[in-house]
């Protein structure tokens, strides 16, 4: 979908004049940017440029200085995160995530670990009592609901054949598979990935890509993420956004901002007063391809 043409209806996370103020530093400085509906959304920018604040400001880890964050689900109900504690932010606005180091329970097995994240949801079905969890009421039928869907997650990760082994014996790029699977089995509307490709070797990145296209595909789950594998955010993306010394310094579809001089320049940590030449050397490059 073109960053240009979308309708309201379309925007699930619409992020407004957002600011972040650490002691002295502006972190984030009026930053503003939407997320639509269906899509793959990267936020993307140098070391240090504000990406993982934003996602703790949306995620309710930081209260933002300034602005506003909201989330519209597709039920109509509308959230406005800045106000709202973590948990809830997780529970009745679904949002979920995961973050740059891996937080697995990595003594539990993979299948443990995609019900854990379904705790929720069961210990109301108990309603709270032994008498619940002994299978009286609701709570048979949601655990089987939470097996089904911790196998759908399972298949869908590739990790079916490791589902009984303890989650700390996978392969660091399975571990990263199962820490997306159990953030979708809390079916989120919004799932926020802290650098899902840190640290992947490229085949293992391969797997990502079709993992997390297949999210897009079979859950109606939108995805922000934050990479700096740009053979990741180039491939999966529908809209990218680029931060710098947290500013916005581009907004627009990959090719676009693959090619746009000030995310070069911001790239190649280029002082302001040179922007202009690598502009316009970027730009006889794109006239001497296009003869
Ligand atoms: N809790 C905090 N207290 C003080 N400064 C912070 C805090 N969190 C982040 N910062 C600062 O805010 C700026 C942005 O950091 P942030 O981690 O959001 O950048 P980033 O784009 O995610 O970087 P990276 O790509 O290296 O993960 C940095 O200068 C960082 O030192």
């Amino acid at each position: 979908m073109n960053a240009v043409t979308a309708s309201t209806d379309d925007i699930l996370l619409k992020v407004e004049h957002l600011s972040m103020r650490f002691g002295g530093l502006m972190a984030i400085n009026d930053f503003s940017f939407e997320a639509r509906r269906g899509d793959i959304t990267a936020l993307i920018g140098p070391n240090g440029a504000g990406k993982t604040t934003v996602f703790n400001c949306i995620t309710g880890f930081y209260k933002p200085t300034m602005g506003m964050i909201t989330l519209n689900q597709k039920s109509g109900k509308q959230f406005l995160l800045e106000r709202l504690p973590d948990f809830r932010i997780t529970r009745e606005a679904k949002v979920a995530r995961t973050f740059q180091n891996i937080r697995l329970f990595s003594g539990l097995t993979v299948l443990e670990n995609l019900l854990v994240a379904q705790h929720n949801k069961l210990m109301r079905a108990s309603g709270y009592t032994v008498l619940g969890l002994l299978g009286i009421g609701k709570y048979s039928a949601e655990a089987k609901n939470a097996i089904e869907l911790a196998r759908f997650w399972l298949e869908k990760a590739n990790l079916v054949d490791r589902a009984d082994d303890p989650a700390g014996d996978l392969p660091y790029g399975a571990q990263r598979r199962l820490e997306i699977a159990r953030a979708m089995c809390t079916g989120p509307e919004l799932l926020c990935l802290d650098e899902p490709a840190a640290g992947l070797n490229p085949r293992e990145s391969l797997v990502l890509n079709e993992f997390l296209r297949g999210i897009r595909k079979d859950a109606d789950t939108s995805i922000l993420l934050i990479e700096h594998d740009m053979s990741v955010v180039m491939e999966i993306s529908d809209h990218v956004v680029v931060l710098e010394y947290g500013q916005k310094i581009a907004d627009s579809t990959p090719d676009e901002v693959k090619n746009d001089p000030r995310v070069i320049a911001a790239y190649l940590g280029v002082e302001d007063a040179e922007v202009e030449e690598v502009i316009a050397e970027v730009e006889h490059l794109q006239e001497g391809e296009n003869r």
